[in-house]
């Protein structure tokens, strides 16, 4: 039996999201009963693969709508993934903007709401109250509902919540650049006692100086692909070099790289990432990756002849008994 996958907090085998876009709600709807119909399809993520150990603390970089926020609401089940595997060994709490809130229900009934959610029980809730509602800086705003609530107050009461409730794996979008100056900092100092904590910690940031501030390693996500994984000082210096060359070309220049890229993500198909795999070497990671691929079920549509023959089938049934009792 192997262990060694054991002193992963998260595994991931060749991810990927598929995204079908339709021109319209009937045409999705017809999707349902004749399979993938979509007039597009957009692989925003195409095959990640990495593995996280306790501790790490993951900066995640990519230009706008590389697939940075596609991939952590994957690794916190808001949405699940086209294909692939992924394996969480701890809890996951998620502190981004507007995350996870009920905006009709009040600061102070979120606040039960998502406790009660993570198994606590009204006693513990009631004891832990205080801290969290002092920590948020709400005040008396505690008891208006969150659709009042500007983003910064939002952002505070989802971190003091996702905070209070000391998850194994915490996920930071983009939040700590919300709010006023002063709660950023505390925020921040949130994080850090995290990191002394051993926690493992996925951070989003445009900030690269907070990156490398935060973390020890970089995941750099280029439309969909992973670009590279490593230390984080190697990354980072990579990331900015390749930024840099981007707003160095003129606007066509940039315009047609992007393009290309977007095309790229339009007709890639799972056999080409099998292919791109299987030139790859035979080590365990490549395996499973390719093993990860074969577990893909599919998209889900109820085939049109399935459709037909149960249709048929009842018709044959109501005329059969109508004609027994006539
Ligand atoms: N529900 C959806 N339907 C269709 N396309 C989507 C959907 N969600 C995301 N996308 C597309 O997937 C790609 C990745 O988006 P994502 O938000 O993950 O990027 P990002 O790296 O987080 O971007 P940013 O830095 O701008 O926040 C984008 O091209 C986006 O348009």
């Amino acid at each position: 039996m192997d262990n060694t996958k054991k002193q992963y907090m998260v595994s991931a085998r060749s991810i990927t999201k598929n995204f079908q876009l339709y021109a319209n709600q009937s045409e999705k709807l017809k999707s349902t009963f004749l399979g993938n119909t979509a007039d597009a399809n957009f692989w925003a993520l195409r095959g990640l693969s990495f593995d996280v150990e306790p501790g790490d603390v993951v900066g995640i970089v990519g230009t706008n709508g590389s697939g940075k926020s596609t991939l952590l609401n994957i690794l916190s089940g808001v949405i699940p993934q086209t294909s692939g595997t992924l394996e969480l060994n701890g809890s996951i709490g998620v502190v981004a903007i507007n995350e996870g809130l009920n905006w009709d229900l009040t600061g102070r009934e979120n606040i039960r709401l998502k406790q009660l959610m993570m198994g606590k029980t009204n006693k513990e809730i009631d004891e832990a109250m205080p801290d969290i509602i002092e920590f948020s800086e709400l005040g008396e705003f505690i008891d208006q509902p969150v659709k009042d609530y500007s983003n910064g107050m939002r952002a505070k009461l989802g971190f003091s919540i996702v905070t209070h409730n000391d998850p194994d794996i915490l996920i930071v979008d983009e939040a700590l650049s919300v709010g006023d100056s002063n709660f950023s900092n505390k925020a921040l100092s949130k994080i850090r006692e995290f990191i002394a904590e051993k926690k493992t910690i996925f951070f989003v940031s445009h900030d690269l100086e907070q990156v490398r501030e935060f973390t020890n390693k970089v995941m750099w996500i280029q439309y969909g692909e992973m670009r590279d994984f490593g230390p984080m000082k190697q990354v980072t210096d990579e990331y900015e070099t390749f930024v840099k060359d981007l707003n160095a070309m003129s606007d066509e220049e940039r315009d047609t790289f992007v393009s290309n890229q977007k095309h790229n993500q339009q007709i890639f198909t799972l056999a080409q990432l099998q292919d791109k795999l299987s030139l790859n070497g035979h080590n365990k990671e490549d395996v499973e990756a390719r093993t990860a691929i074969r577990s893909f079920q599919g998209f889900k549509a109820i085939p049109l002849y399935t459709a037909l023959t149960v249709l048929f089938g009842l018709m044959a049934l109501v005329v059969y008994n109508y004609l027994l009792k006539g």
